[in-house]
């Protein structure tokens, strides 16, 4: 696989002493980059968006707790607000759970600044290790459809679902991409086209309200999306619209697939009931691009993430192995406790 080919970017970039993040509330028109300086502004920038995707904000996060240890500032009171800043991506208190571990046995900040890079470079592995495994489940001349954006922008680098897709087009395997749009935040639209377009990897982007028409048609073989949190029992809990997506993929006779990295496995949460799923701010609904598209008077709920319930999904594919049909008992042997 030619990872220089398809995988350049690098949204999340330690710089020593601050933070560089791609400002991904400005992709793909603008690619400015912003500097975090201190815990607060690494809060402040995966609260708003600026960093996204599960495993990105754990890393990022791991670096904002770096930062409150080069500059002496309290670390409790860091995690506690790091931790504080999305509720849905188990990925985020994953890491900062294992930079705690690391502040209890007495690590330094040099020490702090190694496991940050540690929990960085291990996604980047993770990452091309899955593309393989889910790759291989593709049979050849498939189509495939994913949500939200799950690449280097969500990630180290390679991507969960946009790996294996990655992979599979490198492979030969995948033929036809189609990109859901994603609303109201258009992750598909403008963070997945703008990869995959970077890339040369040919790719059609769809109204999410196409999708069970083109499951219809028979172009696509696969739904492959990421996941926020997966529990215990293998219900997984992913960006707003991958629920239906599922659902119709069942419908239709299209295999489901989840690509997400051990860290986004949390065996303390026994199903997708006790995942708290994220409501933002109804003005991302009711407004597009900063412009205001809804009455004025108007409400809206804007919960952004869903679960699929584990019945629903053909194989999780994680860097430990792939699990087909997951069930509680799968999970356990892959996973322990
Ligand atoms: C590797 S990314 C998997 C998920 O994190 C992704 O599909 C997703 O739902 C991201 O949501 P976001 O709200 O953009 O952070």
């Amino acid at each position: 696989m030619d990872y220089e080919r398809y995988d350049r970017i690098r949204a999340v970039q330690w710089q020593r002493d601050h933070l560089r993040l791609l400002d991904q509330r400005l992709l793909p028109q603008e690619e400015r980059w912003i500097d975090c300086r201190d815990a607060g502004q690494v809060t402040q920038a995966i609260r708003d968006l600026a960093v996204r995707g599960a495993p990105a904000i754990g890393i990022a996060a791991a670096w904002g707790v770096v930062l409150a240890a080069q500059q002496h500032v309290s670390l409790d009171l860091a995690l506690a607000q790091l931790r504080s800043a999305r509720p849905t991506a188990v990925n985020l208190m994953w890491a900062l759970d294992r930079m705690k571990a690391r502040i209890a046995a007495g690590a330094d900040a040099a020490a702090l600044e190694r496991e940050a890079q540690a929990i960085q470079d291990e996604d980047l592995a993770a990452n091309r290790r899955m593309g393989e495994l889910g790759a291989a489940l593709i049979a050849p001349h498939s189509g495939v459809l994913t949500h939200c954006n799950t690449g280097s922008l969500a990630t180290a680098g390679f991507g969960t679902a946009l790996g294996v897709i990655r992979a599979g087009v490198a492979a030969g395997r995948i033929e036809r991409v189609f990109a859901g749009e994603t609303r109201p935040w258009q992750q598909g639209a403008r963070l997945t086209m703008y990869e995959l377009v970077r890339d040369g990897i040919p790719a059609k982007l769809i109204a999410d309200s196409a999708a069970a028409h083109l499951m219809k048609s028979g172009e696509i073989q696969w739904v492959i999306v990421g996941a926020d949190r997966i529990a215990a029992n293998g219900d997984t809990a992913n960006k707003i619209g991958t629920y239906q997506l599922a659902i119709a993929a069942h419908h239709h006779g299209v295999k489901f697939m989840v690509a997400a990295p051990s860290s986004t496995v949390d065996m303390a949460t026994a199903t997708g009931e006790d995942i708290d799923i994220e409501l933002r701010d109804s003005a991302e609904l009711l407004s597009t691009a900063g412009r205001r598209t809804v009455v004025e008077g108007a409400e809206a709920w804007n919960p952004v993430f869903d679960v699929t319930p584990a019945g629903l999904i053909d194989a999780i594919v994680t860097e430990r192995g792939v699990i087909e049909r997951p069930s509680e008992l799968a999970m356990q042997a892959m996973f322990g406790r």
